[in-house]
């Protein structure tokens, strides 16, 4: 798995059109927010295993930002190497749980959709952080 968190001032998306067949359908197709931790996450082959070790840096990265709120966010961009769209909304949706399960307020932007977003990253020297894991 490949993650890129950026702490924002304000983050806000708007679901437009689905990009694949399996997009999640979904109710609400916008959202926005102030002060949270944006998780932009590609996930690969195998990320199942990984969880565990993403979950762990996700929460220290929020103690260390004082912030509660997640937004994670579908992005199959950070990697060439991608799960398949079965296994990945799989992985981000257990993802979420285990988030949740430790007290985090998530909300998951919608899988499988083209989406503008606009967002404005906080700037100080703790504001942008990417991973890697490897299963
Ligand atoms: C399209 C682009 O603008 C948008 N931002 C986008 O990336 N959409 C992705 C993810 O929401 C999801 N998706 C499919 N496979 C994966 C994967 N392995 N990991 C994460 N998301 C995935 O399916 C969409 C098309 O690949």
């Amino acid at each position: 798995m490949k993650i890129l968190m950026l702490h924002v001032d304000d983050f806000s998306y708007e679901a437009k059109k689905k990009a694949i067949k399996s997009a999640e359908n979904v109710s609400q197709k916008s959202y926005s927010t102030s002060n949270a931790l944006v998780v932009f996450a590609t996930v690969e082959p195998n990320d199942s295993k990984v969880l565990d070790d993403v979950v762990k840096d996700i929460v220290e990265q929020l103690n260390r930002l004082k912030v509660n709120e997640v937004v994670l966010y579908p992005y199959a961009h950070l990697s060439s190497t991608l799960a398949k769209p079965g296994e990945a909304i799989k992985v981000l949706l257990k993802l979420e749980e285990m988030l949740k399960e430790k007290g985090v307020k998530v909300h998951r932007a919608p899988f499988g959709w083209y989406k503008s977003f606009q967002i404005k990253c906080k700037g100080h020297p703790l504001a942008e952080l990417s991973k890697r894991y490897s299963p």
